[in-house]
C-alpha cells in the first residue's frame, strides 16, 4: 500500500467498517453489494480498459454482449428486474446499457398503466425478455411540452384498431435508448382521437420489428440518433411511424378507456414512470458525486505539490483551497443520500396510496421530485466538474475515470425532464401551497405557519454548530424568497398580466425560491436523519462535523440571499466563513478514510487517480504505455512528418 494513503488512514478517528454499514442500511446489505458487484466485476467481458480506443459500433456491441451477461447473471441468481439487486447491478454497470430502458421505463410503464388483463398479456413476455421495449414519448419538436405532441393514435370503430401516425418530421420520435436498434416493442406516447375528438397524451404499445428477423415492420422508419456526448452504449432513436395499426387492446387503460372516452382521474396519472425514475435520480446523483470525491480527495493525498513551509512540500490536500473544493462535495453526497432515501420512502408510500384509489397524492409527489431531480443532478453535474478541476492536469487525462461517468452525467439535467422546468413545475406546486398554507404537505410545513423571524440567534461560531439555528436559516432564506416572489406575481396580476404571463415575467424570481426550498429540504432532511441514526460517538462526531459544513458552506455560498432575508447580518456570515475554516481543520484528518466509507471497488472507478492503494503513478505510467499510439517505436503515419521535415520551403 503507498505510503501517503496508509497514513491517511492511520489517523482516522473513526471506524470505517462502521459507516460503510451505516450508508448502506446494514453489514448485511453491505455483504449483499458486495457480493453482486464481485460477480459483475470478476466477469471479463465488463472490461472497460480499452474503452477509448474502441469505435461506437464496437462500444454498442460490448453494451449488448453486457446485457446478455447481465441478464444471464440475473436469470441464474434469480434476480427480477425490478429488485433492489438489479437497481445496485444497474448502478454498479456505471454504464447505461442498450435495454435499460426496457426495465426502468417499459415494463414499470404496462405494470402502472397496464389493466390486469394488459399486465398479464405483456408483462411475462417482458419480463422474460420475449419482447424488448423502450419509452417513445419524446419527439423531434417536442420534450418538454408533452401536451403538444403530434403523434396520433385514432381509433378506428370498424376495425377495433388504432392508427398509429406520424404526421411531420417533427412528430417523430427522437432520442428514446434502446430504440434506433436494440428494441422490437416501443410504449409510444401519442394523442389519443376518438370519435373524431382529441382526448391528449395515452400510452400506447406498439410492435416495431419482426421478432423472427428483427427487420423494421411495414411502416415503420427507424435508426439511432447519431454520436452523442456519452451514452455511447445506447442506441438512442428515432422512429417515424406510417399509419400502423393496432389492436385496440394495446392502449395501455387502467385509468382510461378509449371508443367511448373515459377519462382517468388524475390525467397526470399517464406521467408516473417519469416520477419514478425522478425519484431514483436523487440517489444516483449522491453516487456520482461520491465516486468523484472519491476519486479527487485520494489522488489530492498524494499529489505533493509546491511549498506551505520552505523545504517541505505539502500532499495538496492541506492546501484550504482544495479542502473548501472538495470537503464540501462529500458533505453533498451523504446530504443526497439520505434525500435518496427520503425520495425512496414517499414514492413507496404514494405507491400505496394510488393502488388504493387515492391518486391526490401523486401531485406532491411530482412537486417534491421534481424539485429534488433538478436540485441534486445540478449540483452533482457542477460537482464532479469540481472534483475533475481539482485534480489538475491529471485530472483531464481518460485515466482519471471522470469522463466515463461525467459524460452520460450530464444528461440527467436534461433526460426525465430539463432542470429549469422541473424546478417551475415544482414551484407551481410550492406556490399553491403558499397561497393554500393548509395544504402544505410536511416537506413544506414551514409555510403552514409562516413566521418572518427578525433576527437571526447567532452570536458566536459555537451557534452555527446548532442543527436548529442552520434550519431556521434556509426556512428564513426560503421563505423570504417565496413570499416577495408571491407579491411580484400579485403585482403583476394586479396590474392586469394574466397569470400565466405573470408567472413568466417572475420565473427568474421563482427559480430562485424553489432552489431555496430545495436547499431548505435537503439540510433538514440531513440533519433529520443524523439525529434519527445510531452510531458510536467517534461516528457521531465525524458525521456531525461534515452535515455542519453542508450548512454552513451554503449559507456562505448563497450569502446574498441570506442577507437580503435581513434574517442574518454581515457580522454572523463571517462567523460562518470562521466555522467553515475550523470545520475544513476538522475534517482533513478523516477525509481520506470518509471516502473510503463509500466503499467504491477500483473495477468501479477505475481511476488511475483514485484507486484504493493511491499508486497513482505507476498507473497513469501503465495507463500511458497502452496508448495505441505506443504500438510501435515509430509510427505508420511518420510518412507524412517525414515529408514534411524533409521538404524545403
Ligand atoms: C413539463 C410538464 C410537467 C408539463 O406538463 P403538461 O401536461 O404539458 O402541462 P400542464 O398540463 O400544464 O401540466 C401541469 C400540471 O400537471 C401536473 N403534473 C405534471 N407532471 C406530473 C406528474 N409527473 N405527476 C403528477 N402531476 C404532474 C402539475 O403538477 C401541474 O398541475 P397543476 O395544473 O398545477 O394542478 C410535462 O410535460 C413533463 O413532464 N415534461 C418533461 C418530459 C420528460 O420528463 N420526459 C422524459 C422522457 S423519458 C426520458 O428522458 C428517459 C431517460 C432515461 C435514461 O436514459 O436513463
Ligand atoms: C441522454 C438522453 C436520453 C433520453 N432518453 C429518452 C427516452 O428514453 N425517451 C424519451 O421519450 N425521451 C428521452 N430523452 C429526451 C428528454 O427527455 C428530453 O430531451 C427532455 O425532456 C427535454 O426536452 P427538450 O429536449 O424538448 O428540451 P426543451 O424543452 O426544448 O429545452 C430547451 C430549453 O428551453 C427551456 N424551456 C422549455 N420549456 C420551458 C418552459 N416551460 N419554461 C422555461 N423554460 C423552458 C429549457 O429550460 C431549455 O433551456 C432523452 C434525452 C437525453 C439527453
Amino acid at each position: 500500500m503507498d505510503a501517503p494513503l496508509l497514513k491517511e488512514r492511520e489517523r482516522a478517528t473513526f471506524n470505517v467498517t462502521e459507516l460503510i454499514h451505516l450508508l448502506n442500511g446494514s453489514e448485511e446489505e453491505t455483504k449483499r453489494r458486495k457480493e453482486l458487484e464481485s460477480w459483475l466485476y470478476n466477469n471479463p467481458v465488463f472490461r472497460q480498459d480499452d474503452r477509448y480506443q474502441i469505435s461506437r459500433e464496437e462500444v454498442y456491441e460490448r453494451g449488448l454482449q453486457k446485457t446478455r451477461e447481465l441478464v444471464n447473471l440475473c436469470r441464474r441468481k434469480n434476480i427480477k428486474f425490478d429488485s433492489l439487486d438489479f437497481a445496485r447491478l444497474n448502478i454498479s454497470t456505471l454504464e447505461e446499457l442498450p435495454f435499460f430502458l426496457h426495465v426502468i421505463m417499459f415494463i414499470p410503464t404496462i405494470r402502472g398503466q397496464g389493466t390486469e388483463e394488459q399486465k398479464r398479456k405483456w408483462l411475462p413476455l417482458a419480463e422474460d425478455l420475449k419482447i424488448l421495449g423502450t419509452y417513445a414519448q419524446t419527439e423531434l419538436g417536442h420534450g418538454t411540452f408533452l401536451r403538444g405532441l403530434e403523434t396520433k393514435a385514432t381509433y378506428d370503430v370498424s376495425s377495433r384498431e388504432f392508427i398509429v401516425n406520424s404526421p411531420t418530421i417533427t412528430s417523430m420520435k427522437w432520442w428514446p435508448g434502446g430504440l434506433g436498434k436494440t428494441c422490437n416493442y416501443a410504449v409510444i406516447a401519442a394523442q389519443l382521437y376518438t370519435k373524431g375528438k382529441c382526448y391528449g397524451i395515452h400510452m400506447f404499445i406498439v410492435q416495431l420489428r419482426s421478432l423472427e428477423d428483427h427487420k423494421p415492420l411495414p411502416g415503420v422508419t427507424i435508426g439511432d440518433i447519431g454520436n452523442k456526448y456519452g451514452f455511447h452504449t445506447v442506441d438512442n432513436g428515432f422512429l417515424r411511424l406510417d399509419n400502423v395499426r393496432i389492436p385496440y387492446e394495446n392502449m395501455l387503460m387502467r385509468y382510461a378507456k378509449a371508443c367511448d372516452y373515459i377519462p382517468p382521474v388524475n390525467p397526470k396519472i399517464n406521467y408516473g414512470t417519469m416520477t419514478s425514475i425522478r425519484v431514483d435520480l436523487v440517489k444516483d446523483a449522491s453516487v456520482i458525486l461520491a465516486a468523484a470525491s472519491t476519486i479527487a480527495i485520494r489522488y489530492s493525498a498524494v499529489r505533493h505539490q509546491t511549498e506551505i513551509r520552505p523545504g517541505e512540500e505539502p500532499p495538496v490536500l492541506d492546501y484550504i483551497t482544495q479542502q473548501f473544493k472538495l470537503f464540501p462535495q462529500i458533505a453533498t453526497a451523504i446530504a443526497f443520500h439520505f434525500a435518496g432515501d427520503y425520495m425512496h420512502r414517499i414514492y413507496d408510500k404514494v405507491q400505496s396510496e394510488i393502488f388504493d384509489g387515492h391518486l391526490s397524492a401523486i401531485t406532491e409527489l411530482h412537486g417534491i421530485s421534481a424539485g429534488l431531480k433538478a436540485f441534486t443532478t445540478d449540483t452533482s453535474i457542477a460537482g464532479v466538474e469540481i472534483c475533475r478541476r481539482a485534480c489538475g492536469g491529471h485530472g483531464y487525462s481518460n485515466a482519471s475515470g471522470f469522463q466515463r461517468f461525467y459524460e452520460n452525467w450530464l444528461g440527467s439535467a436534461t433526460y426525465e425532464g430539463e432542470n429549469t422546468v422541473m424546478y417551475l413545475q415544482a414551484a407551481r406546486y410550492l406556490f399553491k401551497c403558499y397561497d393554500n398554507p393548509k395544504e402544505a404537505p410536511e416537506t413544506m410545513s414551514y409555510l403552514r405557519y409562516p413566521q418572518n423571524k427578525m433576527e437571526w440567534n447567532v452570536k458566536s461560531a459555537d451557534d452555527v454548530s446548532n442543527y436548529a439555528t442552520l434550519i431556521t436559516a434556509f426556512e428564513q432564506r426560503a421563505l423570504s424568497k417565496i413570499s416577495s416572489t408571491a407579491k411580484k406575481l400579485k403585482n403583476l396580476t394586479h396590474y392586469g398580466m394574466n397569470r400565466n404571463d405573470a408567472w413568466n415575467a417572475a420565473s427568474v424570481d421563482i427559480l430562485h425560491s424553489i432552489k431555496a426550498h430545495c436547499h431548505y429540504f435537503i439540510v433538514k432532511n440531513y440533519m433529520q436523519s443524523l439525529n434519527h441514526l445510531k452510531m458510536s460517538s467517534p461516528l457521531r462526531q465525524v458525521m456531525t462535523a461534515v452535515a455542519l459544513l453542508y450548512a454552513n458552506y451554503g449559507i456562505d455560498e448563497h450569502a446574498g440571499d441570506f442577507l437580503e432575508s435581513g434574517f442574518m447580518n454581515g457580522k454572523q456570515i463571517n462567523l460562518v466563513r470562521a466555522k467553515i475554516l475550523q470545520l475544513l481543520k476538522e475534517i482533513r484528518v478523516n477525509a481520506v478514510a470518509i471516502v473510503d466509507s463509500f466503499d467504491f471497488d477500483d473495477r468501479f472507478l477505475r481511476s488511475a487517480l483514485g484507486a484504493y492503494d493511491g499508486n497513482v503513478y505507476n498507473r497513469l505510467f501503465k495507463w500511458a504505455k497502452l496508448s495505441p499510439l505506443n504500438k510501435t517505436e515509430v509510427h505508420s503515419s511518420y510518412k507524412y512528418l517525414r515529408r514534411i521535415l524533409q521538404s524545403k520551403l
